[in-house]
C-alpha cells in the first residue's frame, strides 16, 4: 500500500496525505480527485511513499487522465510558495488557470466530400460539393457558402457523398518557424545576437541581461535565441509587462516567425485561456507571450524564458501571492536548467550588479540601428521658464511641439496624473477632498464630471458646494493631470489631433492596445499620456518628448524613487525618434540638480548609477542586502497597532537582522482597513524568506485582520 501528498488549490499551509487505492497506478504530477470534507477536489500529487502502519487516511477517488505536471513544475510551486512566504496551495492555483485545459478540446461536427456522387444530384447539392468548400467545414458554414440549409449537407452525408468529421474546437498552434526571414541585423545586434545563441546551444542554466539603449533592436536580437530555441525543438516564453501587448507588438513575432505566438494575459477570455493553457502543458504551443502570470503555465518542454523590459515595476504581483515574475523566471529557469534573458534599456539595479559581478552574461547594444539616433534630452528650469499663470506648459515646450506640427511630426506630452487635478480645494475654508475610507485625496476628473479616488477607486459626483463650509463654487482644481494638460495643449495648438492616454480614458485593455496602435499609425498629432505610454512601444513619426513634471517621483521616502525615475524618464524620453527622424526630449523640473535629471541630460548612466549603487551600499539595501516588508492591516486603529507592535515582540532572534517599525506607511487607511508597516533589513547571507516564515508561524491575526508579507518590496505606499 502506498500513500500520497495531494496538494489542493486552497490557501493550507500544505499536502494533505491519502491513501492510494491498490489498483490505482500513480506518479508524482498526476492529477487527482479525492475527497475534503464532502467535497470532491482536484489536487496533485506531490509526494508518494509507503503507507504508515496503523495510520487510516481517506482514499483517493480517481486519477484524472492527463499529462501529469512535470517534477519541474511542482519544484517551482513549491519553491515559488517558500521564496514568497506563501502557501503552496496559493501558488498551485495560480497554476491551475483552466480546469477544463485538463480534458480534451470539445469537439464539433464538421464535413468533408467522399468523392462518391450521390444518385440525385440536386442543384442545391451540387451547390454544396461545388461551393460549400474549403472543407472540412461546419454544416452551417457550408451551407452558407453554398447558399442552401444546413439539411442539405445531413443529407448528403445519409446518402454516402459526404462525411462527419468530429475536430477539436481548439485549433492546435502553428509551428512557428524560426528560418523565416527575419530583420538584417547590424553588425553590433548580430554580435549580440551570437553572443545570446552561444548560451543556448549550452542548454543549460544561463542569465543573459542583454542591455541596450532604447529602439537599439533588442526584440531584433533576442529573437535569434528564440529561433535557436525553437530549433532545439523546446517551447519559448517571452514576458512583457501587460500594456505592451499590441496588435502592433504581436505583429513583430509574427513577422520573424511567420505565426501568430499564443498570447496569455487578463483580458483573454475563457475559450482561448483554456486552449492556450492545454496546448502549453502538451509542449505543442512552441511560442508564448504573456503577461508576468504565464510564468506558471505548465510548459512541457521550455528552452527560454525572454524577460522584456525586466524593471519593469508591473512583473511584481501585489495581491495574492506577492511574487516578482522576473526574479521568479530566474528560478524557474535554474530548476528545468535552461537559458533566461533579461532585456531592458534601463536595466534594474539588481540586475546591472549581478552582470557587473559576473553572475549574469552582460550582452551590450549601445547605440540605434541605421540612421536612428538617441533623444537629445533637455532640462527646462521652471524658475526661468515658468508657464503663464494657471497653465503647465513653458514655452519651450510649446515651441517644441509647434515645430513637430509643422514638419507633420508626431509629440507626446508625459504627465504621470491621471484625471483633471490631482487636489480639490476649497478655497473658503481651505478643505481638501478627501476619500471616504482611504488615506487619499481626491481627483477631479472632467471628463466624467466626479471626484475619483486613484487607490480604490471611489468616485462621486463633482460636489457643487463645499462639504465643509457650504460655500458655493469654491471648490477649486489644483495641480495638472492629463485631461488638463490636454485642455491646455488644445489652446496652444487648435486644429491638431490631441487624444489621452490614461487607464480612464482608455477603459479595457483591448481598448488600450487599440490606441497604441493608432498612434504608431500616425493618426494622433499630440498623445498626452501617463506611464502607460512609456512601456515598450514604437511610434516611428514620434520625434518630441515633453516632460510636464520630472519632479514627479522624486519626493517621498521611497527608496527606490530615483531609480524609478530614471529608468521612467529614460524610458519616456526613448519613445522619440526612433526611426530616420531625429528625437528630442524637454524634461520640465524644478531640480534640474538632481542627479538622476543631471545624468539624464548628460546622457550618462554612469554618474546615476555610481551615485545611486554608492548609497544603496551604505544603507544596506538591495542589492546590498535584502529587505522584507510585513503590512499589518485591520478595521479597528487601535488593534492594528497592538497587532503590529505584537508581531515586533515575538519576532525571533537572529543575528543579521534588524527591523524598523511599526509605522504608519504613506497610505495609513485603505478601503477602510487601517494599514501598519514593518521593515526587515537582512544582511547578504541571512535566507531572509525562512526567517519570515518562522516568524509568521508565531502569529494568528485575529478574524478581519491580515498580515502580509513582501519579499523585496516594490512598493513603499
Ligand atoms: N537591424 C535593423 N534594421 C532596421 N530596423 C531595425 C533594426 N533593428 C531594429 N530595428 C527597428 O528599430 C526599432 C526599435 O527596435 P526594438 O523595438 O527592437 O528596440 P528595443 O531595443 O526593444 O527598444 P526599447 O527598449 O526602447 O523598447 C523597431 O522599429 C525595429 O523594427
Ligand atoms: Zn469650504
Amino acid at each position: 500500500m502506498q500513500n500520497a501528498q495531494i496538494l489542493f488549490p486552497v490557501n493550507v499551509p500544505g499536502a494533505f496525505d491519502y491513501a492510494v487505492p491498490k489498483d490505482m497506478e500513480l506518479g508524482v504530477g498526476d492529477f487527482v480527485y479525492a475527497p475534503i470534507g464532502k467535497q470532491m477536489k482536484l489536487g496533485v500529487v506531490t509526494g508518494l511513499g509507503p503507507a504508515e502502519e496503523g495510520r487510516k487516511l481517506k482514499e483517493i477517488a480517481e486519477r484524472k487522465l492527463t499529462r501529469p505536471l512535470s517534477p519541474e513544475m511542482i519544484k517551482f510551486i513549491e519553491w515559488t510558495a517558500k521564496y514568497n512566504v506563501a502557501s503552496p496551495g496559493q501558488v498551485f492555483r495560480m497554476v491551475l488557470r483552466s480546469y477544463k485545459a485538463l480534458d480534451p478540446s470539445p469537439v464539433v461536427s464538421h464535413y468533408s466530400p467522399t468523392g462518391v456522387t450521390p444518385s440525385q444530384l440536386t442543384s442545391s447539392r451540387r451547390a454544396v460539393l461545388r461551393e460549400g468548400g474549403p472543407f472540412p467545414a461546419r454544416a452551417s458554414e457550408i451551407a452558407a457558402r453554398a447558399g442552401v440549409s444546413a439539411g442539405v449537407v445531413k443529407g448528403l452525408v445519409k446518402v454516402g457523398a459526404m462525411q462527419e468529421l468530429a475536430l477539436p474546437v481548439d485549433a492546435p498552434f502553428q509551428e512557428p518557424n524560426p528560418d523565416h526571414p527575419g530583420m538584417e541585423l547590424t553588425e553590433g545586434q548580430e554580435d549580440a545576437a551570437k553572443e545570446l545563441v552561444a548560451q543556448m546551444q549550452l542548454q543549460d542554466f544561463s542569465v543573459s541581461l542583454l542591455d541596450g539603449v532604447t529602439g537599439s533592436g533588442k526584440t531584433e536580437v533576442y529573437f535569434e535565441a528564440v529561433a535557436e530555441a525553437l530549433r532545439q525543438g523546446g517551447q519559448v516564453l517571452i514576458l512583457v509587462p501587460e500594456i505592451a501587448l499590441t496588435q502592433a507588438g504581436m505583429s513583430r513575432f509574427e513577422k520573424r516567425f511567420g505565426v501568430k505566438p499564443a498570447e496569455w494575459h487578463s483580458a483573454v477570455g475563457d475559450a482561448p485561456r483554456r486552449r492556450v493553457w492545454r496546448e502549453v502543458a502538451q509542449g505543442r504551443a512552441k511560442l508564448v507571450v504573456g503577461a508576468r502570470s504565464a510564468l506558471y503555465l505548465p510548459f512541457a518542454d521550455l528552452k527560454l524564458i525572454v524577460v522584456d523590459e525586466e524593471h519593469d515595476t508591473s512583473y511584481k504581483q501585489e495581491e495574492g501571492v506577492i511574487y516578482n515574475a522576473r526574479d521568479m523566471a530566474i528560478v524557474r529557469a535554474k530548476l528545468s536548467r535552461h537559458a533566461v534573458i533579461l532585456a531592458s534599456a534601463t536595466p534594474s539595479l539588481e540586475s546591472l550588479h549581478n552582470a557587473r559581478s559576473g553572475r549574469f552574461a552582460h550582452i551590450v547594444l549601445p547605440e540605434r540601428p541605421g540612421a536612428a539616433i538617441l533623444p537629445e534630452i533637455g532640462l527646462v528650469d521652471l524658475k526661468d521658464n515658468p508657464p503663464e499663470k494657471g497653465d503647465f506648459l513653458s514655452q519651450p515646450l510649446i515651441e517644441a511641439v509647434k515645430a513637430g506640427l509643422e514638419q507633420g511630426d508626431q509629440s507626446m506630452l508625459y504627465l504621470n496624473r491621471r484625471g483633471y487635478a490631482p487636489l480639490i480645494i476649497c478655497q473658503s475654508c481651505g478643505e481638501k477632498l478627501k476619500s471616504p475610507d482611504t488615506d487619499s485625496w481626491l481627483v477631479e476628473h472632467r471628463a466624467t464630471g466626479r471626484a475619483m479616488c486613484h487607490l480604490t477607486g471611489f468616485s462621486m459626483r463633482m460636489p457643487t458646494l463645499c462639504p465643509n463650509c457650504k460655500a458655493e463654487d469654491s471648490l477649486t482644481a489644483v495641480g495638472p493631470g492629463v485631461e488638463r494638460v490636454a485642455e491646455e495643449a488644445a489652446r496652444h495648438f487648435p486644429g491638431a489631433k490631441i487624444e489621452i492616454f490614461s487607464s480612464d480614458t482608455a477603459g479595457n485593455p483591448n481598448a488600450i492596445r487599440d490606441r497604441m496602435d493608432r498612434m504608431a499609425a500616425g493618426e494622433i498629432d499630440i498623445l498626452v499620456g501617463t506611464q502607460m505610454v512609456v512601456k515598450g512601444h514604437n511610434f516611428p513619426h514620434l520625434t518630441f518628448v515633453g516632460v510636464v513634471d520630472g519632479d514627479l517621483g522624486l519626493a517621498g521616502g521611497d527608496p527606490r524613487a530615483g531609480e524609478r525615475t530614471y529608468q521612467t524618464l529614460v524610458q519616456v524620453a526613448g519613445r522619440a525618434g526612433r526611426a530616420e527622424k531625429p528625437g528630442r526630449a524637454l524634461i520640465q523640473t524644478h531640480q534640474p540638480e538632481h542627479e538622476a535629471l543631471l545624468a539624464l541630460a548628460a546622457g550618462d548612466r554612469e554618474l546615476f548609477i555610481g551615485v545611486e549603487l554608492a548609497m544603496r551600499e551604505m544603507l544596506g539595501l538591495p542589492p546590498f542586502g535584502k529587505l522584507a516588508a510585513v503590512i499589518i492591516s485591520g478595521p479597528d486603529l487601535k488593534k492594528t497597532e497592538s497587532l503590529s507592535k505584537k508581531m515586533v515582540s515575538v519576532a525571533p532572534r537572529a543575528e543579521g537582522i534588524e527591523i524598523l517599525g511599526p509605522s504608519e506607511p504613506p497610505i495609513g487607511r485603505l478601503r477602510g482597513l487601517y494599514r501598519r508597516r514593518l521593515f526587515i533589513q537582512a544582511e547578504p547571507g541571512v535566507n531572509l524568506p525562512r526567517y519570515m516564515a518562522v516568524w509568521r508561524a508565531r502569529i494568528r491575526p485575529p478574524a478581519k485582520f491580515k498580515i502580509q508579507i513582501d519579499i523585496d518590496p516594490q512598493s513603499f505606499m
